[in-house]
């Protein structure tokens, strides 16, 4: 990435757009690289290789397995914020759906024929999931872990969603894929994520701020970087 020339976000406090939303207008090309990603729009247009899917099923697998953890050390930081302890619920609603989809990854893979057992996680989940593990750490501020959880479900949210607008031609089979994290009650999840984000970086720091947009910025790097290794070029 070159990111000689950009400056980071860190007025935050006094704009009158969501830091969000200045993250993604400024960040546009990655964000877009992220949530346009060939692999997606190769669902869209019905053209995906069905070997890609199945290795992306089981790395996703994995991974999943390793965000958990992740949102409950984000669900330790919420319940220590003084508020109305709303956040907390939304995050624990998180975790639940996390819980439905890890049986849906088993149901999938075992209608793929793809063995969870027998996955080796490649090397750019690896990378991802030790990423996800760095900020599990307390010391880790709960703007910068809410802001990763958001964009980590936006990316899916958004790509999904985008499978699914008019006129796609997804195979049947994966149809039940882009409903998962396209559907509108996860789009509606992924907005109070980012309105809990918005508000938490609204009160940070200019530094938290920044290592929030940084943190950010790693997060589509690394969703670029698991959609290449599903088409297998990483
Ligand atoms: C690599 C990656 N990024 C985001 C998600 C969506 N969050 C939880 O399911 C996911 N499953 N996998």
């Amino acid at each position: 990435m070159e990111d000689a020339g950009k400056k980071l976000v860190t007025e935050g406090v006094d704009c009158k757009i969501p830091v969000t939303e200045a993250w993604i207008r400024k960040h546009r090309l990655l964000y877009d690289g992220a949530t346009r990603h060939p692999f997606i729009r190769s669902i869209r247009d019905g053209s995906v290789d069905f070997s890609y899917f199945k290795r992306w099923l089981g790395q996703d697998y994995i991974f999943v397995r390793s965000f958990v953890p992740f949102v409950a050390s984000t669900l330790v930081k919420s319940s220590k914020e003084s508020g109305d302890g709303l956040d907390m619920e939304v995050i624990l609603g998180g975790m639940a759906s996390l819980n439905d989809e890890i049986n849906w990854f088993k149901n999938e893979a075992s209608k793929f024929h793809v063995s969870l057992t027998s996955v080796v996680p490649q090397k750019a989940n690896i990378k991802y999931c030790r990423f996800l593990e760095n900020l599990t750490s307390s010391e880790v501020e709960y703007p910068v872990a809410i802001s990763v959880f958001w964009a980590i479900e936006v990316v899916y949210q958004e790509s999904f969603a985008h499978c699914l607008e008019e006129g796609n031609l997804i195979p049947e089979e994966l149809q039940g894929t882009c409903e998962r994290w396209g559907n509108e009650g996860f789009g509606t999840y992924c907005k109070t994520l980012r309105e809990i984000a918005d508000r938490c970086l609204q009160k940070a720091s200019p530094e938290v701020i920044s290592k929030a947009e940084v943190a950010f910025l790693s997060v589509l790097e690394y969703e670029v970087d698991f959609w290449n290794m599903s088409i297998g070029e990483a």
